[in-house]
């Protein structure tokens, strides 16, 4: 049997720890980082991850580590699941191991300073390496209970894409691949904001047509948003955009989801942001995002509803009301001005 290349996964979160499970299943050999030495030492001992996914049994082929130059002097392919707050700050001080290395980002998330995607991120830090985004439906608890789910790999690389193909594909986990990786990554960053405001009208009891309503009103406007940032619009209709869209916006297993209801029910921000306990990329995503939205005139009233009620003290019910008395525009204005397409 011929012995397989090992493979890095950086961050032991629970993004980090159901990667690492996939690729171990698969039967590769996984160094993951983290920056905890009592945790690696805990997973090492049990072969489960006593903080995220407890339960998920890792088996012998998960390595943790604290050790980050010696994953990146083992390992070729590097799938990165940091929150976007960590990520250059973890990254930057190895710039130069990184040369030649395929970097995956897993990490949906925009950097507050200078709005960059992780990837942009990486490839400042990494000019020499290939870069690519894993995104998609993939909570990580549904991936750790082996849901049947389906991801997208996008790069203008396609041995990178093959490489990632190759080493997660499996009997409950799909692989498509995609040469667009700023739709796919962005489109992955902006709904975080769009399940917070889910999670708020699930906890305030909202039925079925209003919850659709929000879906589908927030992927016309982050299309439009991703438009007037030169993205391909129809990237949207994939699994990365109203795939992973319908997946946090409908399910209480996402933390953003978690963060918008506990707000729903009354719970302030700050205490709903630390009661969760891990990373809701949205609330970040949200502060940069309605600047950038403004900046380049671009119509968001949901984003500007949800920034108002975060971070502006404007009560909810009052953004609703201004919400449903706002003038009605096209369907789906994206297509052509007037909502008809040409
Ligand atoms: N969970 C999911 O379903 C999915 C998550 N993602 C994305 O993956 C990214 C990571 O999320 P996820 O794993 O879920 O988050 P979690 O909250 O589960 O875990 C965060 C991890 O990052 C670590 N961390 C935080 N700050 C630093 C730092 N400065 N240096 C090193 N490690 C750090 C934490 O370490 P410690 O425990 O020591 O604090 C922890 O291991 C996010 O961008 C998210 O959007 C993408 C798809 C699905
Ligand atoms: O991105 C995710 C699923 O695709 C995870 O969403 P949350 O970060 O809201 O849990």
């Amino acid at each position: 049997m011929t012995v397989k290349q090992p493979v890095a996964v950086l961050g032991g979160g629970s993004f980090g720890t159901a990667v690492a499970s996939l690729l171990a299943a698969n039967g590769y050999p996984v160094m993951l980082w983290m920056r905890d030495a009592a945790q690696a030492a805990a997973i090492r001992e049990s072969g489960r991850n006593p903080r995220y996914l407890k339960d998920l049994d890792l088996g012998p082929y998960v390595q943790p580590t604290t050790d980050l130059a010696s994953v990146l002097q083992r390992c070729e392919l590097v799938f990165v699941a940091l929150p976007s707050m960590a990520l250059r700050s973890v990254l930057a001080p190895c710039s130069g191991q990184l040369a030649g290395k395929m970097l995956v980002s897993t990490t949906k998330g925009i950097e507050a300073d200078t709005f960059l995607l992780m990837s942009q991120i990486l490839e400042q830090v990494a000019p020499q390496a290939l870069i690519g985004v894993l995104s998609g439906p993939n909570l990580a608890r549904e991936i750790a209970d082996r849901a049947l789910t389906a991801t997208v790999v996008a790069s203008e690389h396609e041995e990178l894409c093959s490489r990632v193909q190759q080493v997660l594909h499996g009997d409950t986990f799909r692989v498509y691949a995609s040469k667009d990786r700023f739709g796919v990554e962005l489109g992955g960053a902006l709904k975080n904001v769009y399940a917070i405001i889910a999670g708020m009208a699930a906890a305030m009891g909202m039925g079925e047509n209003t919850k659709s309503m929000l879906i589908t009103r927030a992927l016309a406007e982050m299309t439009r948003f991703a438009m007037k940032m030169g993205a391909n619009p129809m990237t949207f209709l994939g699994l990365s955009g109203v795939g992973d869209l319908i997946a946090t916006c409908t399910s209480s297993k996402s933390r953003n989801y978690q963060v918008g209801f506990a707000l729903g029910q009354g719970v302030p921000l700050e205490q709903a942001v630390e009661q969760l306990g891990e990373v809701a990329e949205g609330v970040n995503t949200l502060r940069v995002l309605k600047q950038k939205a403004a900046d380049l005139e671009v119509y968001m009233p949901l984003v500007n509803g949800l920034h108002a009620i975060l971070f502006e003290g404007y009560p909810l019910q009052k953004i609703i009301g201004g919400l449903m008395s706002g003038e009605p525009k096209t369907d789906i204005d994206f297509i052509s001005p007037d909502g008809f397409a040409e």
